[in-house]
């Protein structure tokens, strides 16, 4: 449940448009302050009982500062008589309603004053808030409710449509409007913009606002407050106390009379000079707290700037300005926060009364947009999604800051991790194994005991009747395994003597002075996606093999499109015997970017006694983000019986300051060369908890192994952490059903209900089998559209109790 959560808040904070109040932010900056609902259903609605209730449509209907309950000043063409009983009635049913349908009460009003704004029903910014809004609802709802919280989002736009027709009930909207800014910006002149109208003092030419003050009016039937507050002075040493002074003023001031949104304003037009106000925004920061960034606009005033020179002599774009102020602006932000998740969305504002209007006479930027109405549902997005959030009781807030000291990792998968770490520092560990069995088959048939065959033609073979064609394909097949198992015991057996030689050598002393050093050997160039660099290949040279121990290779950026800018990383490799017995492993990998550096290697050493036993160290190397994480690993694998192999491991890991420690034991059982079993137990412990886990597996090999991989393996495993445990048990298997034909199915379930299927099927004769995958994908093509609407209810989690089943 909580990962959802933080999915939606990642959500919130890393998207532009809709990133007003985050959903868990509000209870940071502002006290609680009362949601619309709670207004509605306590003062205002008392105050409407008392007589018949107007409502106001008209965009110009205003009424005078201080005045935000008297009703008479609703004046409208349009008067709605509604009988007091019924009001009365309504607010009580109200007080009763459960958050679902408050949550519902709010998408209608949302919905109705977007019609009154003048704007479509579709439109984006309202979607996604409404999108917020349901998520948010499912993460709060029961799982009875779950139904109902779908039914009612489609119903919430018939509703709002058919209740702006008729104009009841009212719309009672009510929003709080905090400014901040440095003087002269036009906070003030803003503030009469919106109301159309000078309703508080602005001055070109000194501070104009020298006290807080509460200016209402009605906008569009919106009744709308804005706290003016006097303006910053320009950051310099000797101005840090006034400013400090005003914004603590503000500070006492926002106690009493909470708002819903706070905007902090700059000027277009002089960013470009020269940003110095991060002094002023870190002192922000300091009075305010960093959750005042959560719940703030940018508004850039003198939005009609004179557009400066791009590099070809052109005035640049005016998207591209105001993209560069404003991440200017936000970068700034970020810095002072200590984190670069948080967007602030934009507004754009122009006061100018040369300003430009489109035909309906509304002001318009040079980019052809309504700033005004703009300006307007911003704003009420961003207080409908504080209500919601408020009524939906989220009121755990983000830690703004550097992202390293929230991240931890998780120790069940820290457990799991060190459970199937195989150290392999010795590089002829994994074919000891293999030669073991092969040797152990030496009583089999040999290849070279067999008759001779007679191979045939195309032609003869088609001659053959049924029987005879399976006959003589079971015949080749036959062969072809014995003879790839000589060629398996070939090799085992020069490794064995190329050992024992060396061995002599260094017994001898033999120095390696007439060896020849091999020739250097280009790698051909990896394949990148058609692109636009030069086709002649010749001066490029990627990689070099000079012998067999140090294998240096670029790595290829999947997204590269250039042989120039697709190769960002570099990978080493190499595996050494340092002495006798004493084995060395490196591999590496490190990519750069402008932006991210990021490393992986492990590097592993390892003593192999000839009696038995193996020791190794190990140290691995990751970064994550910004941080690095470190994995010291020790291991000791002892041959206590002939076919047991025993493995006991410690493993210290370091992220950031906190420290995991692990221990676990390991037994291997080879019964003949067919049968497998595994058995491992371990524990994981760190910042102050503790997983167990451990595991069982049993694998059975086909007959031919190792030539051919038929197998079935089954596992279990328990997880235990934080008083749960997790049973889980799963197979895998890989077999030739028939000849031509591969097929392996794997599958796992777990005690929590969930699981997986996975069918792989390959054939290069029965052509058919595309035709079980075609059908497959179609079926599922045509399944998934119902579903669509229910992936929301499957994001919440609750779904997860389903098991799952994959097809591949
Ligand atoms: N051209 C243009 N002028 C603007 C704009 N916004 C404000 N102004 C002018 O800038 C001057 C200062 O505006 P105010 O609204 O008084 O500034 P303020 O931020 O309230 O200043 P304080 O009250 O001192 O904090 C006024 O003369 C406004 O007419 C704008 O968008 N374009
Ligand atoms: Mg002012």
């Amino acid at each position: 449940m909580k990962g959802i959560r933080d999915w939606v808040f990642t959500q919130v904070l890393s998207n532009p448009l809709a990133s007003s109040r985050p959903l868990s932010g509000s209870g940071g900056f502002f006290p609680r302050a009362p949601s619309s609902q709670e207004l509605e259903s306590g003062d205002q609605g008392s105050s409407h009982s008392s007589g018949s209730v107007a409502l106001s449509v008209p965009p110009d209907t205003s009424y005078s500062s201080g005045n935000i309950h008297d009703n008479d000043l609703y004046t409208s063409k349009q008067q709605i008589l509604v009988e007091d009983s019924n009001l009365s009635q309504n607010s009580t049913n109200r007080k009763k309603m459960d958050p679902l349908a408050k949550i519902e009460d709010l998408q209608i009003k949302l919905l109705r004053l977007l019609q009154r704004l003048g704007q479509s029903q579709d439109n984006l910014l309202v979607a996604k808030v409404l999108y917020r809004m349901h998520l948010a609802t499912l993460i709060r709802a029961g799982e009875s409710d779950l139904k109902r919280v779908n039914l009612r989002n489609e119903r919430a736009k018939t509703i709002a449509r058919e209740q702006e027709a008729s104009g009841v009930p009212e719309l009672d909207f009510s929003i709080k409007i905090l400014v901040l800014g440095k003087t002269g910006v036009g906070k003030s002149a803003t503030i009469n913009s919106i109301f159309d109208e000078p309703k508080t003092k602005t001055n070109a030419f000194q501070p104009a606002t020298d006290c807080i003050q509460e200016v209402m009016g009605t906008v569009n039937g919106i009744k709308v407050t804005f706290i003016d507050t006097p303006g910053f002075l320009p950051s310099s040493t000797s101005n840090v106390r006034r400013n400090r002074k005003i914004m603590l003023s503000v500070k006492r001031f926002i106690r009493r009379s909470p708002p819903d949104v706070v905007l902090y304003f700059e000027r277009l037009d002089l960013i470009n000079m020269g940003y110095s106000d991060f002094p002023l925004l870190k002192l922000m920061t300091e009075v305010f707290g960093s959750a005042i960034w959560f719940n703030t606009i940018l508004v850039m005033t003198h939005s009609s700037p004179t557009l400066p020179e791009g590099p070809n002599g052109y005035p640049v774009s005016y998207e591209s300005y105001v993209n560069h102020c404003t991440d200017l602006v936000q970068q700034y932000i970020h810095q002072t926060v200590s984190d670069s998740r948080l967007e602030n969305p934009v507004l754009l504002v122009e006061n100018d009364p040369r300003c430009k209007r489109n035909f309906m006479g509304e002001n318009i930027l040079p980019n052809g947009q309504v700033w005004k109405s703009q300006f307007l549902l911003l704003c009420i997005c961003t207080k409908v999604l504080g209500d919601a959030n408020t009524l939906l009781e989220f009121q755990n807030s983000i830690e703004l800051g550097p992202l390293s000291n929230n991240r931890l990792p998780s120790l069940p998968h820290l457990l799991s991790s060190f459970l199937h770490h195989r150290s392999v520092s010795n590089p002829a560990e994994p074919e000891n194994e293999i030669d073991e069995v092969l040797v152990s088959d030496a009583e089999e048939e040999e290849y070279d005991q067999l008759p001779s065959i007679r191979i045939l033609t195309k032609s003869q073979f088609k001659k053959l009747t049924k029987p005879q064609k399976k006959a003589y394909l079971d015949e080749l097949e036959y062969r072809e395994t014995l003879y790839l198992k000589k060629q398996l015991k070939e090799e085992c057996l020069r490794r064995k003597e190329s050992k024992l030689s060396k061995e002599k050598s260094f017994e001898g002393g033999d120095d390696d002075d007439d060896k020849v050093s091999p020739e250097a050997v280009p790698l051909p160039d990896m394949a990148v996606p058609p692109s636009f660099d030069s086709d002649c290949p010749v001066h490029r040279f990627r990689c070099l093999v000079t012998n067999d121990q140090w294998l240096v290779r670029p790595v290829l950026d999947p997204h590269g499109w250039d042989h120039d800018v697709g190769f960002d990383g570099i990978n080493l490799e190499t595996v050494l015997e340092v002495k006798k017995n004493v084995f060395a492993s490196i591999t590496g990998q490190m990519n750069k970017d402008k932006r991210d550096f990021s490393i992986q290697s492990e590097c592993a050493a390892a003593y192999v006694d000839p009696l038995g036993p193996t020791y190794s160290v190990g140290l691995d190397l990751q970064s994550t983000g910004k941080d690095l994480m470190y994995n010291f690993h020790s291991n000791a694998k002892l041959r206590s019986l002939e076919h047991n192999v025993m493995d006991c491991g410690v493993s210290l890991t370091s992220f950031g300051n906190k420290y995991y420690v692990g221990a676990k034991l390991e037994d291997t059982i080879l019964l003949g060369k067919r049968m497998k079993f595994v058995t491992n137990a371990g524990r994981m412990e760190g910042s102050g908890q503790v997983a167990y886990g451990g595991s069982f597996e049993a694998t059975f090999r086909g007959r031919d192994y190792p030539v051919r991989n038929d197998s079935v393996s089954l596992t279990m495993t328990a997880l235990s952490f934080n008083k749960e445990t997790v049973l889980g048990g799963g197979f895998q298997s890989e077999f030739r059903p028939i000849r031509g034909m591969k097929l392996s199915v794997n599958g796992n379930v777990n005690s929590q209900k969930m699981g997986q299927v996975c069918v792989k099927m390959s054939s290069s004769e029965h052509v058919e089998i595309a035709l079980v995958a075609v059908f497959s994908i179609f079926k599922a093509l045509l399944r998934r559209r119902p579903t669509e609407n229910r992936d929301i209810g499957a994001l919440e989690g609750k779904r997860s109790q389903e098991s799952r089943l994959y097809m591949e």
